[in-house]
């Protein structure tokens, strides 16, 4: 039988936690705060900043969203992180991707206090989490959020088949990255693969991250295996859906992820904790 992941569920579990988490940190004098900066009016993008800043709200935190034209220049993109990182009461700052082509996104990412990197992005916490490193830094929240759905539904990745395809920085090498830190046997695929089908189909652990709407179908999947659908396409009516054929995987795989409803909220109930954390780090410093 093949079982629905509820990211809507799991992510509801975490922000509990958050929500708590929030709470003890204000009685010791501190609100977590995240600042978000979003770059022309990408009507998707201005979206995803909506429910991240209401969200952030309703757990209680300081939140504070800038919008910028589609003409900022790269100096005045940098002065503004320079503004947030000198600011006490923002924990974590967010630059929403993607940004326009006047702008050289990894100098943004760089400039960006590790501390402050609610992303996950820049290349010290990078290197940490490929390094596997001890103690406390940000880790990008989709794939986070994914290993967390996939505790909450008892998958343990430990000697299990894994295969990723996409091989961005900000979900398929950080998603590699976390599963082979958690002992699988990982493959990172990407659309110079050969013989994609026949690799994702020897896959315990299927997570898609292609941007291709329903490249995988159930033919592709091994029976009983993970899917893992990061996909956030439109179909021919303009709906949301997945990188992976929903209808016909359920029929093969033994857990799988909708979209919506999966990944999506679990990367904002993930990029929540993280801003908890960070203020949770700081103030222990
Ligand atoms: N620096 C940066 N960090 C990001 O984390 C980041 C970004 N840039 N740029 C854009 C993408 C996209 N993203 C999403 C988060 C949540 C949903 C989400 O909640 N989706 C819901 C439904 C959304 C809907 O119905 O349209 C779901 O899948 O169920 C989607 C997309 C974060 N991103
Ligand atoms: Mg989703």
């Amino acid at each position: 039988m093949t079982e629905i992941i509820d990211g809507k569920a799991v992510a509801k579990k975490v922000n509990a936690v958050t929500a708590k988490a929030v709470d003890e940190l204000k009685q010791r004098g501190v609100q977590p705060g995240i600042a978000v900066v979003i770059v022309g009016a990408d009507p998707a993008s201005q979206i995803y900043v909506r429910n991240k800043n209401r969200k952030a709200q309703a757990l209680g935190m300081y939140s504070v969203v800038r919008e910028l034209p589609a003409s900022t220049t790269q100096a005045e993109l940098l002065a503004v992180i320079a503004e947030y990182n000198a600011d006490d009461r923002i924990h974590g700052i967010l630059v929403q991707s993607p940004l326009p082509a006047q702008i050289n996104e990894p100098l943004i990412t760089m400039a960006i206090d590790p501390h402050k990197d609610v992303d996950g992005f820049h290349p010290t916490n990078v290197g940490k989490l490929l390094t596997n490193f001890p103690g406390n830094y940000p880790v990008a929240n989709t794939p986070r959020g994914i290993m967390t759905m996939l505790a909450e539904y008892g998958v343990d990745p430990a000697g299990k088949t894994a295969v990723v395809i996409g091989r961005s920085t900000i979900v398929g090498k950080p998603m590699a990255a976390l599963l082979t830190n958690a002992n699988a046997t990982v493959t990172i695929a990407h659309s110079r693969t050969q013989n994609l089908k026949a690799l994702a189909k020897t896959a315990d652990i299927l997570v898609v991250a292609t941007g291709i709407a329903h490249l995988i179908t159930g033919a592709d999947i091994k029976p009983g295996a993970t899917v893992i659908d990061v996909g956030m396409d439109r179909d021919e009516n303009g709906k949301l859906t997945g990188d992976v054929d929903f209808e016909s995987a359920r029929q093969v795989a033994g857990l799988i992820t909708p979209v919506p409803g999966g990944v999506g909220p679990m990367t904002i109930a993930t990029l929540m904790q993280t801003t908890v954390e960070l203020a949770k780090w700081s103030d222990a410093e």
